[in-house]
């Protein structure tokens, strides 16, 4: 649906200062009907990349294609109507506050020519859709930051585009509102088939509703993949520290900081297993004492989900004959569980913590 091939953006510096790669070789492809998620941190380029997909920045080299249209070709009506396919909102909504909510709704079809009962048509089902039938006539000052994405959402969608660009669109609402907006986006992309590209600097919002996601980093992509793939087995650092605050695979300092990297006479292996989808159900703690005669300390752990599929970390400290942990951590890899030592801790780490 949305093709970037070898796409960059040099901007001239600000203020006479040096030039800013944006965009440095990007080649990505988005499927029709994916949620797909760009996130990174500031300054890593999202918003530019998101912008030219509807040529709101024109890249200076590669192409952008949006369902097999080439958007750099276009210009005056041809971008219009392109454009008119690609819904866009904003972190800041972006309403006219003279404006009720109908008539923010109302703006793009009156802008495109339509009847007044085209526009009814079209604006009292949005309304009803995005949950603000009975708002109709609030201006943007008398609602709420969820209501004024909502308004944001079904003027975006008035134009019935195929694609819908949301640019940190959660990022002035509060945890509750977020989960409503994107839900109320999942269920846009369910009912309406729409591709969904959102950018975020939360990992959270990517957990919550996107199929795939891009990581980013000074304008390129570091990471892509299944969201579940990229959660559960994240390969550079940058998407391990975003990873860590959601999937707690972060230890707590107090364990952290008791690891030693060597073998402790008289101390124990700390192990990290990881679950993951129908593995998560393993009885392995049970199996593991039965079977090699360990005791196993339970230290840390946290078992989430991550679209729907169940995705756990399970820390603990093997206390037994060296022998029978290598036993347990080959017997664990030969169940399709993840293991990783961590380190090793003098014995009764509990106790001592
Ligand atoms: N119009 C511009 N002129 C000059 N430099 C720009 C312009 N727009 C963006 N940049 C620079 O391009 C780089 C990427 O910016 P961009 O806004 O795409 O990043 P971002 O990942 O969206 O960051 P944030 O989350 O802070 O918005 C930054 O270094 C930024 O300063």
């Amino acid at each position: 649906m949305i093709e970037f091939q070898g796409v960059e953006k040099v901007f001239s510096g600000r203020g006479g200062g040096p030039e800013v790669r944006a965009l440095d070789g990007i080649d990505l492809s988005i499927g029709r009907g994916e949620i797909f998620g760009i996130i990174g941190r500031s300054g890593a380029g999202k918003s530019t990349l998101i912008r030219v997909v509807n040529m709101l920045e024109r890249p200076t080299a590669g192409s952008v294609s949006v369902d097999g249209v080439d958007m750099a070709a276009l210009d005056g009506a041809g971008l219009r109507d392109a454009r008119r396919a690609i819904g866009m909102i904003f972190q800041h909504f972006n309403l006219l506050s003279s404006r009720t909510v109908y008539d923010n709704v109302a703006l793009p079809l009156e802008l495109a020519g339509l009847r007044k009962s085209e526009i009814k048509a079209k604006v009292e089902p949005l309304l009803e859709l995005v949950g603000l039938g009975d708002k109709r006539d609030r201006y943007p000052a008398e609602l709420s930051g969820g209501q004024k994405q909502r308004v944001g959402i079904a003027r975006a969608l008035s134009s019935e585009p195929k694609v819908l660009l949301c640019d940190e669109a959660t990022s002035a609402l509060d945890p509750e509102t977020t989960t409503s907006i994107l839900r109320l986006l999942a269920d846009i992309n369910a009912k309406l088939g729409l591709t969904i590209v959102l950018i975020t600097h939360e990992m959270a919002v990517i957990k919550e509703i996107c199929h795939r996601v891009a990581v980013m980093e000074s304008g390129t992509i570091i990471e892509r993949g299944d969201v579940f793939d990229v959660f559960t087995a994240p390969r550079h650092a940058t998407t391990r520290s975003f990873v860590s605050s959601v999937v707690g695979a972060e230890l707590p300092e107090t364990l952290s900081e008791r690891l030693v990297a060597e073998p402790v006479a008289g101390g124990n292996a700390v192990l990290r297993i990881t679950f993951k989808g129908a593995m998560a159900n393993t009885p392995i703690i049970s199996q593991l004492t039965r079977r090699f005669g360990l005791d196993l300390n339970i230290l840390h752990g946290r078992i989430d989900h991550i679209q729907d599929a169940p995705f756990g970390v399970l820390v603990v400290e093997a206390v037994g004959a060296a022998d029978a942990v290598q036993s347990a951590i080959s017997f664990i890899n030969a169940n399709n569980l993840s293991v990783e030592v961590l380190g090793h801790v003098p014995a009764n780490l509990r106790a001592a913590g």
